[in-house]
């Protein structure tokens, strides 16, 4: 069942399994129909640990309902490390999905989080630019949501937040003292569909923040989503939503 709250959608599950399963049965439902309208799905996948159930069904209980052949693969971020690295988005999504789905190799659209990040991010952008021609509609951005309230690698209070211009950017993370790749706000708000995959007990606190109208979105970059024209919706665990008012 789907709440509003806000004016933000929600579907609340009791726990990461069955957020899963209904995150993998809106997935292959958006897909059916991005393809029936456009011949295609441009599909942008997270990292982080919270999907890797949700990618594991893909990749196999739910493989076969899913033309993999019009399927195309982008990240919305990826950590500045080489492909296989612990740390890589892109190993997350090999080892739970591309190893077990037959998507072609040439749809799979990975950030270069080995190379100068500058570069990187330029040549992701340019790569979305002649694959969308243009401004990148995504027919489903799939994200997580840290528990500082990140999104992507949007971070809090971070200079990327402003971000109006670029669709792909690299940026500091101080809390990791690190560089990150990220799709901005002006590629996340143009998707047909946003969903939020967020469970734990950790997460609860920030979830409040995004469905209570008062706190600051730079605090909590995850409530900056907000597609122009699209579909938004957010599937959480039981223990994510503890602290939202009934
Ligand atoms: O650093 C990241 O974290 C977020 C959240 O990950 P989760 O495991 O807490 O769900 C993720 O969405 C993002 O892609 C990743 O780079």
């Amino acid at each position: 069942m789907t709440w509003k709250m806000n004016g933000r959608p929600i579907e609340i599950h009791p726990d990461l399994q069955a957020a899963s399963r209904r995150a993998a049965e809106l997935f292959v439902e958006i897909a059916r129909q991005s393809i029936k309208r456009d011949e295609r799905f441009d599909l942008a996948l997270s990292g982080g640990s919270t999907p890797r159930l949700l990618y594991t069904l893909l990749g196999s209980e739910f493989s076969s309902e899913i033309d993999w052949n019009r399927t195309h693969l982008f990240w919305a971020d990826e950590r500045c490390v080489p492909p296989d690295d612990e740390e890589s988005n892109y190993r997350m999504v090999h080892e739970t999905l591309l190893a077990r789905a037959p998507i072609p190799i040439s749809n799979v659209h990975r950030m270069r989080g080995e190379e100068d990040p500058n570069r990187a991010a330029a040549e992701y952008e340019a790569l979305l630019r002649a694959h969308f021609r243009g401004l990148p509609r995504f027919s489903l951005i799939l994200l997580g949501m840290g528990a500082d309230g990140h999104t992507a690698s949007l971070f809090p209070y971070s200079p990327a937040l402003d971000e109006r211009e670029r669709l792909t950017i690299a940026t500091y993370v101080e809390k990791l003292k690190a560089m990150r790749l990220t799709l901005t706000l002006r590629s996340i708000n143009n998707a047909a569909h946003v969903i939020f995959l967020v469970a734990g007990a950790e997460k609860a606190p920030a979830l409040r923040a995004v469905f209570d109208e008062k706190t600051d979105a730079r605090s909590i970059p995850a409530k900056l989503v907000a597609p122009t024209d699209g579909d938004l919706l957010w599937v959480v665990d039981r223990a994510a939503a503890s602290l939202l008012a009934e």
